[in-house]
């Protein structure tokens, strides 16, 4: 894993030769300790100290993903008119990440930002530079017209979105913080969560998720039947929840501060399923929610490059006791982010905190007994194909990568086929009865 304190820190000046020394002990300091995160949080915070005097719309210098390519065509630009021998030797390993970032994103081998410095030879070409700009959406006509999602403020009765707020403050005491592999490193989410579930499936499911609080339960009611009553102006996927929408499962996370965030994501789907629907209820502190599409909607697009480019990130303030509904295909083809922020307004019950419940039905068709299991005996996770001739389908694979880190385990999902089986193992089940 990572080095000390101190010998991260030096990376990171090498990294960023410009930086004032006392911008990256922030960063470094509230990554604890990560590179890899440290060096997102010092260019978002780069990027917000240089859009200071700008309002609403403004040209991003996009985070890491976006750093590493401009860094790319900066190598283009350089190798024409200098040749700098460290530059360029830094630049090529950046062409290193990008491209085992393309190739290889399902092993935990890939190359992280600490094997910049470490200088390797080999030069690899990445031709295009993606500029993304950021959008404020503050009207719910604005949301809906350019998102998959729709914003409903003062959702609950005010009482309720209080004492709720005042519940989850006391239970987020208790919330942990998530770890995972990303670029080969372990890293440790920069926000707490816990899982609950609702009586109904408690019998179901794993020890540590919690029971819904009765709040929660009728908060959850409140919202199941927004959601449904939105539902019948909207078009129903074949594949998506037939019937009514009945969450049955809800992450709550909280935000300490300012600074706690979730980095871009799309919700799993493993037992959701296809297009599934996240009803997101935001208690406390207003933070940015930030939208990016990522994948394209048909298999036939004639302009793939142009579709499928992330180049603008569409940010909603989401306030206190307001509801945001992510619609299929938000998970599918967008991915989620809630960003680190300079400032924020203190909040009369909840401080700086923020907390965040997301409403969602797990389908007892995409549960573990349906879910295929891979070579290394692992849960397998589905995911969405984003692009390419296959978009619009899913997959299986592994997750955990296997004992050697590598699991090449693939399964398409035939969701007819599913049904299908679903339907017989009930019926078996009641014959046993
Ligand atoms: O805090 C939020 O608004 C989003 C949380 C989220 O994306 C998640 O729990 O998957
Ligand atoms: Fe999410």
């Amino acid at each position: 894993m990572s080095g000390t304190f101190e010998e991260n820190l030096q990376q990171l000046k090498q990294l960023f030769p410009d930086a004032k020394e006392q911008n990256l002990l922030v960063a470094l300091k509230l990554s604890n300790g990560q590179i890899e995160n440290a060096s997102n949080i010092y260019l978002e915070q780069n990027e917000r100290r240089n859009n200071k005097n700008k309002n609403f719309t403004y040209l991003k210098q996009p985070k890491l993903d976006s750093f590493i390519k401009k860094k790319q065509s900066e190598n283009e630009d350089s190798e024409k008119i200098d040749n700098y021998p460290s530059k360029k030797r830094k630049f090529n390993e950046l062409d290193k990440i990008i491209a085992n970032k393309q190739n290889n994103s399902s092993s935990n081998k890939l190359s992280n930002l600490q094997e910049v410095l470490k200088w390797p030879l080999k030069p690899l070409m990445v031709k295009k530079r993606i500029q993304t700009q950021t959008l404020y959406l503050y009207r719910q006509e604005d949301i809906s017209a350019r998102t998959p999602c729709t914003l409903i403020d003062n959702v609950l009765p005010k009482e309720l979105a209080n004492s709720l707020l005042q519940i989850m403050l006391k239970e987020s005491e208790i919330f942990t913080r998530k770890q995972g592999f990303l670029f080969g490193n372990l890293v440790t989410s920069p926000h707490t969560s816990q899982y609950y579930v609702s009586n109904e499936i408690k019998t179901k499911s794993s020890n540590n998720a919690r029971c819904f609080p009765p709040e929660m339960e009728r908060a959850k009611t409140i919202i199941m039947n927004i959601v449904n009553e939105q539902r019948k102006k909207r078009k129903i996927n074949e594949y998506e929840v037939q019937g009514d929408w009945s969450p049955n499962i809800a992450a709550a996370n909280c935000y300490a501060n300012s600074k706690e965030a979730v980095n871009w994501h799309s919700d799993r789907l493993t037992h959701l399923g296809p297009f599934p629907i996240i009803g997101s209820l935001s208690l406390g502190v207003t933070r940015q929610f930030r939208l990016r599409r990522f994948g394209i909607e048909e298999s036939n697009s004639t302009n793939l490059s142009q579709k499928t480019s992330p180049s603008t990130i569409y940010s909603i303030p989401l306030k206190h006791n307001s509801l945001l509904i992510m619609w299929p295909p938000c998970q599918e083809l967008w991915k989620h982010e809630v960003c680190p922020q300079n400032s924020i307004d203190k909040h009369p019950i909840a401080g700086f905190k923020r907390i965040n419940i997301t409403f969602r039905q797990f389908r007892d068709e995409y549960g573990s007994e349906m879910t295929p299991i891979c070579h290394h005996g692992e849960l397998c996770m589905l995911k969405p194909v984003f692009n390419g001739r296959n978009v619009g389908r899913y997959f299986y694979s592994c997750n955990a990568g296997g004992p050697e880190g590598k699991c090449d385990f693939f399964e398409w999902l035939n969701i007819d086929k599913r049904k299908e089986e679903f339907g017989k193992l009930r019926m078996l089940e009641t014959k046993d009865k």
